[in-house]
């Protein structure tokens, strides 16, 4: 497979490679992975149980060190950052969903959504975030706080708030995981919308095809390794090329979408 190469990639890994614990009795979760992310594209991650999806998506946000390689995201190349600089760097350029929302409980709606611009000593204008809650669809539970709503309307939250900082790319966890197939939707829907619109780059990791049938691209990974893309995916070629790839061996019959 040939990895999306060029300027236009927003995040590039350039041989990333990941051992965790030591040399001797390491485990290579990242074998050398060359991979690019164009600007304005959303892009799933994929693979089996094992095969180094979350390690991916953490070195690509500098949320992890990988042990050679390089990475460059927005023009900064991450690896060579010290520990200040990489929080800044992430607070500033990265939006980050995850599958348990990670919503601040005592904040309602809207201080959610203003919390990465306050923590980066910036002020939150009042018309951005309501321009935000209204793309999200929660202008009526700006003063609702995470425990008053919908798992969905929770990860909505967590959209919009990614989202108010304007970061080069939105990087999400599974983020669908924790929610019913319809309002999965939603939320899918959302993050393509925020592409399709505003130009946004997401990058998700994911288990569920039809959540990978809403990006632009699907990257395969195998052992630590690239195992193949697909373009335009649909649901069903994402799950047969999971199926040869092993990933459903150890999962029972019918319980994959
Ligand atoms: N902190 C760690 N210490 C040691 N080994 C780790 C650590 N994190 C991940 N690994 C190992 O690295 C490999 C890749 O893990 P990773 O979590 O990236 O896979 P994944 O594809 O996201 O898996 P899953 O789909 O099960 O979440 C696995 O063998 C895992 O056990």
């Amino acid at each position: 497979m040939s990895p999306s190469k060029g300027s236009d990639d927003v995040v590039r890994l350039e041989s990333v490679r990941k051992v965790y614990g030591n040399d001797r009795n390491g485990v290579v979760a990242l074998g050398g992975v060359t991979l690019g992310m164009r600007r304005g594209t959303f892009t799933a991650v994929m693979g089996p149980s094992g095969s180094g999806k979350s390690t991916c998506l953490h070195c690509a946000a500098g949320l992890d060190r990988p042990t050679s390689g390089s990475v460059v995201l927005d023009g900064h190349e991450l690896t060579g950052l010290n520990e200040r600089e990489l929080t800044r760097l992430r607070r500033d350029r990265i939006g980050f969903i995850f599958q348990s929302f990670n919503l601040l409980p005592a904040l309602n709606v809207v201080e959610n959504v203003q919390l990465p611009l306050r923590l980066a000593g910036r002020k939150a204008k009042r018309a951005d975030v309501d321009e935000v809650l209204a793309r999200v669809g929660l202008s009526d539970r700006k003063h609702h706080r995470p425990g008053e709503l919908s798992g969905g309307q929770q990860q909505r939250v967590a959209i919009a708030r990614a989202l108010i900082t304007k970061p080069a790319v939105i990087f999400g966890d599974e983020p669908t995981g924790a929610l019913d197939t319809r309002t999965a939707l939603e939320v899918l829907a959302l993050m393509r919308q925020a592409v399709r619109e505003v130009g946004q780059t997401v990058v998700i990791v994911t288990h569920d095809p039809v959540a990978a049938s809403h990006a632009d691209r699907v990257v395969f990974l195998a052992d630590g390794q690239i195992a193949g893309e697909l373009h335009e995916p649909t649901a069903q070629a994402v799950s047969e090329r999971m199926t040869q790839l092993g990933a459903w061996a150890d999962v029972p019959a019918g319980t994959v979408n």
